[in-house]
């Protein structure tokens, strides 16, 4: 049986980052890995320095409610081409969108007729980031849910934290699972990694179908409904997840050189008039004077440190932006964008 860890946590919170790292880890080596992002325009498998066969792109949309049977072709695909001896692995990592339930995925794996033969849960692990969550945990539900299905919790941005921010978050996580074993990036990866047992997968995975990822009596998740593995819920009537939250993705795609200068000044004033209403910007920019694509990151108010990517994606070289909102109207990004870089090149997609 091949083990699939989840990897999930809210928008921004250092998925692809831990991934990242967990993947220079050799007992990694040989791990298929399946990225789903919320949002048209996937970037993270650019960010993930590594592109082959076993790295798969799933389609955007929520994961709940769209890309649960897409895990699961997606998974029977991979054993296909491992059975035709094609290509190899003995693990595998889904990255979640950060808007993600991880329950249904759990669920995928254990009630597929198929996949059940083949796969086992490897273990679920949150990232939770230490300077957005506690106003993440008290204004969204998907926080709460990928924090209660957590195997083990793996704090990111300590070192951005205030003092006592760290020990406040620690105390919140531990009331809402206090079954998960909490660690931070600076761990060492076998302690992230080690010890996902089968006895761990099963609490996780009971307490799941239990409530404990945070569904009420007036919870619409159709699963509830309709344990039917292979019930296709986009046939239901009621609005998607995404619809229900107003949440909204576009993109900005922007022609010719940005000054750095002028767009860092630009996103982090946006990020701080807006970060309420804006769950994540990330994105790869063309700059003026280099050669190299640099990636850029908001969560919320927090703008990160831009990093060089190593060489540029297949494809046109030009700047990319994907914003995750609620309540915020993409239109006024653009204009904003294109007001204070003058840049005039630059189209939204929804
Ligand atoms: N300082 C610091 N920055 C971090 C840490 N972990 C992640 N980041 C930064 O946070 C930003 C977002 O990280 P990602 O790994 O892209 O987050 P994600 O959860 O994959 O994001 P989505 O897929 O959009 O939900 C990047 O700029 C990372 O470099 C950390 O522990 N410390």
């Amino acid at each position: 049986m091949t083990p699939v860890i989840l990897l999930t946590g809210f928008l921004g919170s250092g998925k692809t980052t831990l991934l990242q790292r967990l993947l220079t880890d050799p007992s990694m080596a040989g791990a298929a890995v399946l990225i789903n992002e919320f949002g048209e325009v996937g970037l993270d498998h650019h960010l993930l320095d590594r592109i082959d066969d076993t790295v798969v792109l799933l389609k955007s949309g929520c994961i709940c409610c769209t890309v649960r049977g897409e895990v699961a072709d997606a998974l029977s695909n991979l054993e296909s081409l491992r059975t035709r001896g094609e290509i190899g692995f003995d693990r595998v990592v889904i990255e979640t969108t950060g808007l993600a339930d991880p329950y249904p995925v759990l669920q995928t794996l254990t009630a597929h007729p198929v996949l059940r033969s083949h796969f086992t849960n490897g273990g679920v692990l949150t990232t939770v980031d230490a300077v957005n969550a506690r106003l993440q945990v008290e204004h969204r539900a998907e926080a709460v849910r990928q924090i209660a299905a957590a195997d083990r919790i793996v704090l990111t941005k300590t070192d951005l934290a205030e003092p006592g921010q760290e020990a406040a978050l620690r105390f919140r996580l531990a009331q809402l699972n206090p079954a998960a074993g909490i660690l931070t990036t600076a761990d060492p990866i076998e302690a992230i990694l080690g010890g996902f047992g089968p006895a761990e997968f099963l609490r996780a995975f009971s307490e799941g179908q239990g409530g404990a990822h945070g569904c009420g009596p007036s919870c619409d998740h159709p699963e509830h409904h309709h344990p039917d593995p292979h019930h296709d819920h986009h046939h239901h009537a009621q609005p998607h997840h995404d619809e229900t939250l107003g949440v909204t993705s576009f993109s900005l795609v922007i022609e010719g050189a940005i000054d750095w200068t002028m767009f860092g000044t630009w996103l982090t004033l946006l990020l701080h008039k807006h970060g309420e209403r804006i769950f994540r910007v990330k994105g790869i920019l063309a700059l003026e004077g280099e050669d190299r694509p640099v990636a850029v990151h908001g969560v919320q108010h927090l703008v990160h440190a831009p990093t060089h990517m190593d060489h540029w994606p297949e494809g046109p070289r030009q700047s990319r932006l994907v914003f995750i909102l609620e309540g915020l109207s993409p239109d006024l990004i653009r204009r904003s964008f294109t007001a204070f870089t003058g840049l005039s090149d630059v189209r939204a997609a929804a």
